[in-house]
C-alpha cells in the first residue's frame, strides 16, 4: 500500500530548512560535564544531521539556512559541500550573529544531555525573502524542523518555504525537534507547532513532543492513536510517534498502526537517534518500500549513530545500514 506519492520528475530528492550548528561532543565519556575537558567538533543541528544522513544514503540533497560569517560558519558550509549537499541557499549572515553550539554530556549510555548556546544564533535570522522558491520547486521533499519556528524571522521563513512546497507539490516532512530553551512560552510553542503540522504530509516526533502540541486538547491517556488521528483531517498521510529504545509506531489514515522490529545497539550516547531514524525512514519511503521496512531501516541507521561518537559524521551509507541489519539477523550484534 502506498501512502505518499513523491513527484518523481523533480531532480532534487531532498531539501531541508533550519538549523546549521556545531556539536561539541565530550571526548571523556561516562562523566559529567563539570569533569569533561575536551570535545570534538562536528557539524550539528537536527535538520542538518538529517540532510547529511540523506546524502550519505546516496540522495541529491540541498539545505536552506543561514550561517554565521565566521570560522564556524565556513566549517559548516565546507562540510556540507564535501558531503555533496547543495549550498546555494545557505546564506551568510552579515549582522555579526554567531553559530549555535551544542555541548554534549555523555554520562552513560542512557544518561546524556545537551547544553545549548543559542543567543544571537545566525540560523534563526533566515528571512522569508532569502528562501529560494526555485530550489523548493526542484525538490521531491521539503523537511522542516520545529526549532526554526521558535523566533522571527526564521519562523516566517519556514512558513514561506511551506507555501512554496505546497505550490510546487513537494512532500512535506515535519520533524518536531522540540527544544524548549529556544521558546518563550509553552502556549506560543504549541500554537506554531500546530499551525505548521496542519500543512505537513509526514509528521515525526517523540511522545513528549506530541504531548507539548496537545496542550490545548484532551488526550489524558496520551493515546498515540488519538494523537495521530487529528492530523489525518489536515494533510498528514503518516504520523510517527517515537518511543526511544521501545521503538516507534506509524499511523496511517486507514487506521493501521504500523510497527517494526528494532535492533540491538552498543550504545555510546542517546542523541542522534531521532535524526538518523528520520533519514533512514524517509529514504525507505522514497524507495517505495513498505512503512514497516522503512521504519526498520530507520531503526538500524539510528543504532549505528548511537553506537558512534558523533551524530552527523556517523550517518551511515546504505551499504552500512544493510550490513548492520544482516549482522543483527545473524545474531552478531547484541545490546550493550
Ligand atoms: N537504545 C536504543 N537501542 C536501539 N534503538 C534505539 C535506541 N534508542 C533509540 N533507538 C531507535 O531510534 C529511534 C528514535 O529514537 P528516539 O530516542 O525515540 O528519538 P529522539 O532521538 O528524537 O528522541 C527509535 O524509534 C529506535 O528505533
Ligand atoms: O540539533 C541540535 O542542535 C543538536 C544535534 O546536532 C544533536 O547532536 C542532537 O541533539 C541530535 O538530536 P536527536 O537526533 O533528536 O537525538
Amino acid at each position: 500500500m502506498t501512502y505518499v506519492t513523491f513527484p518523481l520528475d523533480k531532480p532534487l530528492d531532498f531539501a531541508a530548512i533550519g538549523r546549521l550548528c556545531i556539536d561539541l561532543n565530550a571526548n571523556e565519556i561516562h562523566r559529567p560535564m563539570e569533569e569533561t575537558m575536551t570535545f570534538t567538533k562536528y557539524v550539528g543541528g537536527s535538520p542538518a544531521n538529517i540532510t547529511i544522513g540523506m546524502a550519505r544514503l546516496g540522495l541529491q540533497t540541498a539545505f536552506i539556512g543561514k550561517i554565521a560569517n565566521d570560522q564556524m560558519g565556513r566549517f559548516i558550509e565546507d562540510y556540507l559541500q564535501r558531503n555533496r549537499i547543495e549550498t546555494t541557499n545557505v546564506v551568510t549572515d552579515q549582522t555579526g550573529a554567531v553559530t549555535g553550539l551544542a555541548f554534549t554530556e555523555i554520562k552513560s549510555p542512557t544518561d546524556c544531555s545537551i547544553l545549548m548556546y543559542r543567543d544571537n544564533a545566525a540560523d534563526l535570522l533566515l528571512t522569508p525573502a532569502e528562501v529560494q522558491e526555485s530550489l523548493i520547486a526542484r525538490a521531491k521533499v521539503l523537511l522542516i524542523s520545529g526549532t526554526a519556528l521558535a523566533q522571527s524571522p526564521s519562523r516566517e521563513a519556514v512558513f514561506q518555504a511551506l507555501s512554496y512546497a505546497k505550490k510546487h507539490g513537494a512532500v512535506i516532512v515535519f520533524d518536531l525537534d522540540y527544544r524548549p530553551y529556544t521558546w518563550k512560552s509553552a502556549e506560543e510553542t504549541a500554537t506554531y507547532y500546530n499551525l505548521a503540522a496542519e500543512k505537513c504530509d509526514i509528521i515525526l516526533g517523540t511522545r513528549e513532543e506530541f504531548d507539548m502540541m496537545e496542550r490545548f486538547e484532551t488526550n489524558p491517556e496520551k493515546d498515540d492513536r488519538i494523537t495521530a488521528a487529528k492530523w489525518f483531517d489536515y494533510s498528514a498521510k503518516i504520523v510517527i510517534i517515537k518511543h526511544g529504545k521501545e521503538g516507534s509506531i506509524a499511523y496511517t489514515p486507514d487506521g493501521v498502526g504500523h510497527r517494526a522490529k528494532s535492533f540491538p545497539a552498543k550504545v555510546v550516547k542517546t542523541f542522534g537517534a531521532g535524526d538518523s531514524y528520520a533519514a533512514g525512514f524517509i529514504y525507505g519511503i522514497m524507495q517505495g518500500w513498505t512503512i514497516e521496512k522503512s521504519m526498520e531501516y530507520g531503526s538500524a541507521a539510528a543504532c549505528i549513530v548511537i553506537s558512534s561518537h558523533s551524530c552527523s559524521d556517523a550517518m551511515p551509507t546504505a551499504a552500512q545500514v544493510d550490513d548492520y541489519i544482516e549482522r543483527c539477523n545473524r545474531g552478531e550484534i547484541t545490546a550493550s
